[in-house]
């Protein structure tokens, strides 16, 4: 199989799809390699390390879409890129679908076949392309979060972990999973104060069993979030139904109790957001203010520490660019129900039931797509 791999051009995004050794590996496997020049250059991947592992550096994006069986990048096409994909190209990348009809209108008027990242699943009931990446969003939400809460950033001027004689900061991280566990984390061993909601109580199980009594949990309401958010300096929305957009659990109503200053970094804003007041920023300008509270809503987190999130998310989807490539993607895609889940668009269809309620499109199931 030809696949290829664009350079990003979302804001300050300088992930990359395939790195020079995940190159060697599909080359190793007979296939043949696409880098479109510059494409890892933003973290420090040459073209000339892409070339030694058997890549064809082309000189732009265009002739990586018009060449390409399979297109393996990060973030969601860019309406620029959608115009050039393919009828029964692959795409495969983080897709985020629920709360984009005109990403999905042009996926669905391209006839490709969109594989998505975040909707692949494994046998444990995780999400393990989503995983890697709510690692590092879950622990830089944090960092973000202590720095927007500087004066100078327009926070309240609270420091994290306080000092002897002044109390550390509240920390409300409302969604306890991959990325509440690692925000969890990360604020205990700043010193914050932490509490942790979430809706299934088996997770928060395990995470009373994992932070003893260095966080608590509560189970999420309605109530218990706005009590939670009132005394908070810092929130982290880190909830998700996968394919489906956010629910709105903090609303405009609850920013008029919460106070000044206090900071809210909303993660889940790539499936739309859990705050009602969210909308997305970028690493250029990542913060905005309504009724005085702070809002983080960078959509690619993860671009901001790219060279990290690159070996973490590339360690994640190789094996699955392996497997569609020497399989072909129907076979791939039937062989494996948790990479079958990742199927969001077949040739102008919505396979995924969350995504296509979300869109209010028809629902067409994958295995009847793809047989
Ligand atoms: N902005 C960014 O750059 C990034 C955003 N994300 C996003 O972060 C979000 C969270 O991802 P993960 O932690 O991997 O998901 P996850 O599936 O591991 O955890 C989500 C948790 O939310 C809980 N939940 C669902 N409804 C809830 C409710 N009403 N109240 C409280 N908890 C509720 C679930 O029980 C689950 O434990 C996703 O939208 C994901 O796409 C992930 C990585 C980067
Ligand atoms: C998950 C996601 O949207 C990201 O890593 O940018
Ligand atoms: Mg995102």
């Amino acid at each position: 199989m030809r696949i290829g791999t664009p350079k990003e051009i979302k804001v300050h995004e300088y992930r990359v799809g395939l790195t020079p050794a995940g190159v060697r590996e599909l080359v190793a496997h007979g296939h043949e390699v696409l880098i479109e020049t510059g494409a890892g250059l933003g973290i420090g991947l040459t073209d000339a390390e892409y070339a030694a592992a058997g890549a064809r550096i082309v000189p732009d994006a265009e002739e990586v879409f018009a060449t390409a069986d399979m297109i393996v990048k990060v973030k969601e096409p860019q309406p620029v890129e959608c115009r050039m994909l393919r009828e029964d190209q692959v795409l495969f990348t983080y897709l985020h679908l629920a709360p984009d009809p005109e990403q999905a209108r042009g996926l669905m008027d391209a006839g490709c076949i969109a594989i998505a990242y975040e909707t692949v699943t494994d046998g444990r009931g995780g999400l393990p392309l989503l995983a890697p990446m709510s690692e590092v969003a879950g622990r830089m939400s944090i960092q973000a979060g202590a720095h927007a809460m500087e004066k100078a950033a327009g926070g309240n001027g609270v420091l994290l972990g306080g000092v002897p004689g002044v109390p550390a900061a509240e920390v409300v991280i409302i969604g306890g999973g991959v990325v509440g566990y690692n925000a969890a984390r990360i604020a205990i061993g700043m010193g914050a104060r932490v509490t942790i909601l979430d809706r299934s109580l088996p997770r928060l199980n395990w995470l009373d069993s994992v932070f003893e009594n260095r966080a608590t949990t509560l189970y999420s309401t309605r109530d218990a979030v706005e009590s939670a958010v009132m005394k908070a300096d810092l929130i982290i929305g880190a909830v998700l139904v996968p394919g489906a957009a956010a629910p709105k659990l903090v609303t405009r109503e609850m920013l008029k109790s919460i106070r000044n200053g206090v900071v809210m970094v909303d993660v889940a804003i790539d499936q739309g957001g859990c705050f009602e007041t969210s909308r997305p920023t970028t690493h250029q300008d990542p913060t905005y203010v309504v009724e005085g509270v702070v809002h983080y809503c960078v959509a690619n987190m993860p671009g901001g520490v790219a060279r990290t999130s690159t070996f973490a998310l590339t360690n994640a989807t190789l094996p699955h660019v392996i497997a569609l490539a020497d399989k072909g993607w129907r076979q791939a895609l039937i062989d494996d129900p948790h990479l079958r889940d990742g199927l969001n668009v077949h040739r102008g269809r919505i396979t995924h039931r969350a995504v296509a309620e979300a869109l209010g499109q028809p629902y067409t199931p994958a295995l009847e797509a793809l047989t």
